[in-house]
């Protein structure tokens, strides 16, 4: 059975979704949790868009094993230069060169002639070549590019060393028969063919993304690109989970093996959707959180007489529903520990005690402790970076007949600021009003406030996401507590430790 390859670019386009801003920390987590589920490339960046995204591809280059780590580039000496620098300690490195060649992007966007983009995509791959043999060429618009024009150009960028030819949908307008048709004329009109992979990276602004992956894979595509949970640039990419699990419950149909461990997507879907702030739609395929839920009386009873009647996957194959350690007030830091890994997380000795003192405070508190009670704090301490502002107190009144008013005291680093005690249009508003006085921010806005409860009960934990807009970029801040206004408090000060600690670098 032929093999297909999963390369994920989580970290590269899924990064591009609007207001998803990830930190080499996080980035680490995401690479090494994809690594559990076997992906086969992980796109980690784009080395010269920024010091951070240069420094978040080199770390996992350095550190992630068993599974090729590319990095992006345009057709160009310093893009390339860029991006082998910081690719370079990977075990298996992969430059991804790029560049347009639609009639549109090559008019208005590069200005550029057939003969002149070709020659431009011929000199990158040569450049890349000094570097590696691993090479993939994406020509960016692929499917409203000329066909002929896309012929010619293949041809010369294998006969330059590409190995890996990708085609993108790069704005999702392709449809599913018209996409498979162009992966089959490539086969059979680009006479050196044989010598690379063809790849696939399709773009779901008509919600077609998985389809069109799909038909171009029963074309011939040997490997598919893919972001978790589908995020990316506007509609998002293919969604990694839907691909992989739509080859490994139609094997019978698609007759093509992928090599992953599908027990990890929960867990690697969750860490995304916690560490991008970007929800999961309840009836997202494979990991919303109704995709295993059976709500009518027929369906219940034909599930409860054979789970098959209504479910074409078992939930266990995607990782939910394993049966685990019950963690409680009883258990110890093995346990945890345990817990944790099994997850996929990474922590430091320091964070692990944290979470421990933190779960031991939870379990106390609440009777039944859910997997997803102790990942909210988990994410609790990866995200707490540099505390560079730390709350000392906050006190908040509140009620339907009296002025919501927040009394707040900050320290940074060893000094106690001045208290604020403002008022709001409500015990939130009132909160936030009061830190941007105590720390005499002005140039704060809020972009999004988001709270959930993280399980079913009165005793919940209340997990707030707060996106906040400084000098222009988003910084994300999040933390779950059983108190939500303290929840609130700590989610918006985490996003102004997160916006100092990235300006003071
Ligand atoms: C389809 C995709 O998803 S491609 C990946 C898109 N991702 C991103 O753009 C995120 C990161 N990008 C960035 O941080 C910035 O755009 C940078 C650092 C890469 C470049 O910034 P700047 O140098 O200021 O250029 P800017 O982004 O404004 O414009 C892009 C330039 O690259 C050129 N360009 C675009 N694609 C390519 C390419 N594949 N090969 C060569 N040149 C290209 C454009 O024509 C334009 O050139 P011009 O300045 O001569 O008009
Ligand atoms: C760089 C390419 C592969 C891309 O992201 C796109 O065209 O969408």
């Amino acid at each position: 059975m032929k093999r297909i390859k999963i390369f994920d670019t989580t970290l590269r386009d899924g990064e591009q979704s609007p207001g998803v801003n990830l930190i080499t920390e996080e980035k680490l987590a995401i690479a090494k949790q994809l690594a559990r589920l076997k992906v086969d490339v992980i796109e980690a960046g784009f080395p010269i868009a920024s010091p951070g995204d240069f420094a978040a591809v080199k770390a996992i280059a350095e550190v992630v094993r068993d599974v090729e780590i590319a990095g992006l580039a345009r057709s160009n000496q310093k893009d390339i230069d860029r991006a082998w620098e910081a690719l370079k300690g990977a075990e298996n490195p992969r430059l991804h060169v790029f560049i347009a060649t639609s009639p549109i992007h090559m008019k208005y966007k590069l200005k550029m002639t057939e003969d002149e983009v070709l020659e431009r995509a011929v000199f990158a791959v040569k450049h890349a070549r000094q570097y590696t043999s691993n090479i993939e060429f994406s020509p960016e618009d692929g499917s409203r590019s000329k066909s002929e024009f896309l012929y010619r150009l293949f041809k010369e960028v294998i006969k330059a060393g590409a190995t890996v030819l990708n085609i993108p949908d790069t704005v999702g307008y392709a449809t599913p028969g018209e996409f498979g048709n162009l992966i089959k004329g490539i086969k059979e009109n680009v006479s050196n063919i044989n010598q690379a992979e063809i790849s696939v990276h399709c773009h779901n602004d008509l919600g077609l993304a998985v389809a069109n992956s799909l038909a171009a894979l029963e074309n011939g595509a040997e490997q598919v690109e893919v972001a978790v949970n589908g995020i990316g640039e506007r509609a998002g990419n293919t969604a990694l989970e839907e691909i992989v699990m739509a080859l490994a419950t139609r094997k019978d149909y698609y007759n093509l093996a992928v090599n992953q461990d599908t027990t990890q997507i929960m867990r690697l879907s969750r860490m995304v959707a916690n560490l991008t702030g970007m929800d999961i739609q309840a009836n997202k395929a494979i990991v919303g959180k109704n995709a295993f839920a059976h709500e009518a009386g027929i369906h219940q009873d034909g599930v409860i007489k054979e789970r098959t009647t209504y479910e074409i996957m078992d939930a266990k194959s995607i990782g939910l529903n394993e049966n685990s350690l019950v963690l409680g007030k009883h258990s110890g830091r093995h346990a945890l520990r345990d817990f944790v890994e099994k997850s996929g997380y990474e922590l430091s000795e320091e964070k692990f005690e944290d979470l421990f003192r933190e779960f031991k405070k939870l379990a106390d508190k609440k009777k039944k402790l859910k997997p997803m009670d102790i990942e909210a704090l988990i994410n609790n301490e990866i995200y707490a970076i540099d505390t560079i502002y730390e709350l000392d107190y906050v006190s908040v009144s509140t009620g339907n007949t009296v002025l919501p008013t927040a009394t707040i005291r900050i320290k940074k680093e060893e000094d106690i600021l001045e208290k604020a005690a403002c008022s709001g249009d409500g015990p939130i508003d009132a909160i936030f009003q009061a830190i941007n006085e105590v720390l005499d921010f002005d140039n704060i806005k809020l972009i999004s406030y988001k709270i959930d409860a993280i399980t079913e009960g009165t005793d919940a934990l209340g997990e707030v996401v707060v996106k906040l807009e400084i000098d222009g970029k988003t910084y994300i801040g999040h933390s779950a507590q059983t108190d939500i206004t303290y929840a609130s408090t700590l989610s918006y000060l985490e996003a102004i430790n997160r916006y100092m600690s990235t300006n003071r670098k």
